[in-house]
């Protein structure tokens, strides 16, 4: 059976700059999903033109909106870029001048043309999944999510915090506490567990 072979991060997009190119629905649909998990991304629009949500949007997160067709002086000090125009040509150019620069970019309606997907993200204060399925069906990728805000508690997060805490009055070696620290939560797992 195929599996997924994509090695997820957690970007600290507050450091990062990310561009999207682009201002029609699936944009609008990027920052959305980018805003709602990374609050502090640092974020840049370019586009002919923008509708009023996304201004909206980019008003409330500080994204900075560019009036303009891509070119790719826009790419400079980007880490980051996201193409979602609806002209295939542009897009697969996007795709080029990123390459040739080294920058990760996606093509969000074009998976071969992606270094990296954006995933469905449950947050739950420091707890944070991410949810990928490889990129071929992003409706179980959203089901998944939906699932999983729901099941998880809402203070999932102060379990993260208790141990966080207990590991820093913990003495001894770095073994010591990695055993203590698998010691205390074994009983979150229902069965004995390899690490
Ligand atoms: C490959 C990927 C690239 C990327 O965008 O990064 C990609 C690609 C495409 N999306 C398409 C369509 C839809 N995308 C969504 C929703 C989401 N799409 C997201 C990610 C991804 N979408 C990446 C793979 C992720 C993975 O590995 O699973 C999510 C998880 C995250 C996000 O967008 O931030 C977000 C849910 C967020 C949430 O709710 O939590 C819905 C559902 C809906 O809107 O209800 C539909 C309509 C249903 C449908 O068509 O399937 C199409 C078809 C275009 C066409 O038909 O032309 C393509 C292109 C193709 O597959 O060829
Ligand atoms: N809306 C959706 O749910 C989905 C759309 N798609 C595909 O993704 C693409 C984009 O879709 P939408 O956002 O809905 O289209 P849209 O028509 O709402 O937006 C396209 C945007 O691209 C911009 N654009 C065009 N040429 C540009 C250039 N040279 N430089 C910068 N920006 C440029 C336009 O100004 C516009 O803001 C389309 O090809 C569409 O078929 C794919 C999956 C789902």
């Amino acid at each position: 059976m195929e599996r997924n072979n994509l090695y997820p991060i957690f970007l600290k997009c507050r450091t990062l700059d990310i561009l999207i190119v682009g201002g029609g629905y699936v944009a609008e649909e990027k920052l959305y999903f980018l805003t709602k998990s990374s609050p502090d991304a640092r974020v840049t629009l370019v586009a002919p033109f923008f509708r009023e949500d996304t201004r909206r949007l980019a008003g409330e997160f500080g994204a900075k909106l560019i009036e303009s067709e891509y070119h790719p002086g826009y790419l400079q000090d980007q880490h980051l870029v996201i193409a979602t125009t609806d002209n295939p040509k542009v897009n697969e150019k996007i795709f080029a001048d990123c390459r040739q620069r080294h920058i990760l970019v996606n093509v969000a309606d074009n998976p071969p043309l992606c270094d990296f997907y954006m995933g469905g993200i449950v947050t739950k204060g420091h707890v944070k999944i991410a949810i990928s399925t490889n990129g071929k069906s992003p409706t179980t990728a959203k089901r998944l999510r939906q699932f999983f805000e729901a099941v998880l508690p809402d203070d999932i997060s102060r379990m993260v915090e208790y141990l966080n805490a207990y590991r820093k009055t913990l003495a001894g070696d770095f073994e010591a506490k990695v055993n203590e620290m698998n010691e205390v939560t074994q009983k979150l797992v229902a069965q004995k567990t390899e690490i």
